[in-house]
């Protein structure tokens, strides 16, 4: 690491160890939203490798159980950092398991709501929870009290629901105060975060602002140029504005035209960045490179690290065209990769969990010349969209429906040609023309047509047609890791279905996905 400060080491953190249980990321999300700033790290973290001290540490739920032998374990010198620890459900048991090995399988699952009894009404963690609704989610138990702790809230069910340690600030809840069934979960975060850890609030966009166009000016130096994948998406743009903001003329944003992107796209978001936000952005067409490199190529995550590995190569080719005025090579390349790209790549279950190869992540060149700059590798998609909104970026692309890097191409199911890429894109710019037209576009997290690779019979003008397949996505999320289907009303559907089948050539048939992620994911493939 260079001189260069991380967020980490500007303002006080919450350390997050994850041991894999979904809703991790949701005890960051809720820190942050009373302007605490938390990181989640793998649950294996070496606490002798962090560059930073945390003013407090979190041990998350996670789906093993504490006894058995391939299960995962804290590094022991987290209890030497001398920080307040808070364990929550598999986190608890963790510390019990530490602490005498009481530990064990339950006579049943408790899964749902249970009602907080605290017993020590002292205790600064349970401020304002007393008779709270919590989410219980948990098949092992603790079996006696841990050496050293004391009981400090039961429930019906548990009666070791809360614990605390009898002389240091550590203490276990059985229950999951990230979920929103809990219904004064953040209150006690708070509680942990404000009052026990004393953690200061001062995690804002506008402080942000601040320290991240320093933190940039610091990494790139008085006279050294970027170069910057920029989509049109907001995460670049609202990356792009900072590093304007940053360093002026010597960043260069690029548009990669892959050939996949939507309808008239590349033109839109020219003239909305260069006239509307004063981005000084090039346009490249590699359109035929990257369709060419495509070729014959059916599996997903192929198609997904080929058209990373493309991306990078148009974008070293742009760094060695762009003469700086130093007379140095372009050494950066900014990109607007979020939080969540980077917490799915640093699951600690290796890379077997992985789900997809997201183009901007997993999908980069083992040898690439260009250093990466992420300004926004910290953030949540909503703390993004707060941040384009004080940089002066208009409400309407602030909140545009992301669209993928692999854009199309992993939204037509099989091989990628020109010609399924053109029935997926006019399919797509149909259906958004509607969304918008009902007026319901901002109700919608994201919505997309698919082109599948299948054929059904059909009718038209007493003709018999056998043509392919549109599947219809939207989506209501607020962190894109979980998701549900929108409920369209049925005229909307049936006029949808209506003008693609009938405007677009190669399409019979139309169907609405009414699955939620998980199980499904947002995309096809
Ligand atoms: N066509 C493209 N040309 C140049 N860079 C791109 C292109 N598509 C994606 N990128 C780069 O990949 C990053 C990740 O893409 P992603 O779609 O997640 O973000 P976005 O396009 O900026 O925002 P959004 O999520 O709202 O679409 C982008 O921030 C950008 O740096
Ligand atoms: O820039 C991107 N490069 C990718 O490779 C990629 N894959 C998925 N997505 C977007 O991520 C969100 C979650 O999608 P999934 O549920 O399909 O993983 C959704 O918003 C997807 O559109 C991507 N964005
Ligand atoms: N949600 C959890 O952390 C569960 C912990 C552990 N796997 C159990 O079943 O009790
Ligand atoms: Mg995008």
């Amino acid at each position: 690491m260079s001189a260069v400060e991380q967020v980490s080491g500007i303002f006080d953190t919450i350390l997050v160890l994850d041991f894999g249980s979904q809703y991790s990321h949701l005890i960051t999300r809720r820190l942050r939203e009373f302007n605490i700033y938390a990181e989640m790290l793998p649950c294996t973290q070496k606490i002798s490798e962090l560059s930073w001290k945390p003013k407090g540490v979190i041990l998350s739920g996670g789906p093993y159980s504490v006894y058995a032998d391939d299960a995962p374990h804290v590094d022991p010198a987290v209890f030497d950092l001398n920080v307040p620890i808070l364990g929550i459900c598999y986190g608890m048991q963790e510390l019990a398991w530490l602490n005498g090995k009481k530990v064990g399988r339950g006579e049943k699952r408790e899964y749902g709501p249970a009602t907080l009894n605290v017993e020590d009404q002292s205790n600064p963690l349970f401020k304002g929870v007393d008779h709270s609704t919590v989410w219980m989610s948990h098949g092992d138990k603790l079996n006696g009290l841990p050496d050293g702790f004391v009981t400090i809230a039961t429930s019906d069910n548990s009666p070791y629901c809360g614990i605390a340690h009898e002389s240091k600030p550590i203490y276990g809840i059985q229950f999951h105060p990230e979920v929103t069934h809990s219904t004064h979960g953040k209150q006690l975060l708070k509680n942990f975060a404000v009052d026990i850890c004393h953690a200061a609030q001062n995690w804002t966009m506008e402080n942000f602002i601040e320290t991240e166009i320093q933190r940039i000016r610091d990494l790139v130096g008085p006279t050294a140029e970027v170069i910057g994948a920029v989509s049109g998406g907001v995460d670049s743009t609202v990356a792009s504005k900072l590093m304007t903001e940053a360093i002026g003329d010597r960043f260069h944003a690029i548009l990669v035209d892959n050939g996949v992107l939507r309808l008239n796209e590349a033109k839109n978001v020219k003239k909305i960045l260069t006239e509307g936000l004063g981005i000084d952005l090039t346009v490249i067409d590699a359109s035929k490179e990257f369709l060419g490199n495509l070729k014959g190529v059916t599996d997903p995550e192929k198609k997904r690290k080929i058209i990373g590995n493309t991306f990078i190569r148009v974008f070293e080719r742009e760094a060695e065209r762009i003469q700086p005025k130093d007379g140095q090579e372009i050494q950066f390349l900014l990109q607007g990769t979020l939080y969540p790209d980077v917490i799915e790549s640093i699951s600690f279950k290796g890379p077997s969990q992985t789900i997809k190869t997201h183009h901007n992540v997993g999908g980069l060149l083992d040898n690439m010349k260009l250093k990466l700059i992420e300004p926004l590798r910290e953030l949540f998609k909503d703390e993004v969209r707060h941040l384009g909104e004080l940089l002066g970026i208009s409400h309407e692309l602030v909140w545009r429906h992301p669209f993928p890097g692999p854009g199309l191409a992993i939204r037509v199911l099989g091989e990628v040609t020109e010609s399924q890429v053109a029935i997926a894109r006019n399919a797509d710019a149909i259906y958004i023309e509607e969304i918008r037209k009902a007026g319901i576009y901002n109700n919608i997290s994201q919505a997309f047509a698919c082109l599948l690779p299948v054929k059904s019979v059909g009718a038209m003008g007493d003709q018999r047609t056998y043509e392919q397949v549109i599947a219809l996505r939207a989506i209501e999320t607020t962190d894109f890791m979980t998701a549900d289907w929108y409920p369209f009303e049925h005229s909307f559907l049936k006029k949808v279905a209506s003008r693609i089948v009938n405007e677009v050539d190669g399409v019979a048939r139309v169907t609405y996905d009414i699955t939620s992620k998980p199980p499904a994911t947002v995309e096809w493939e």
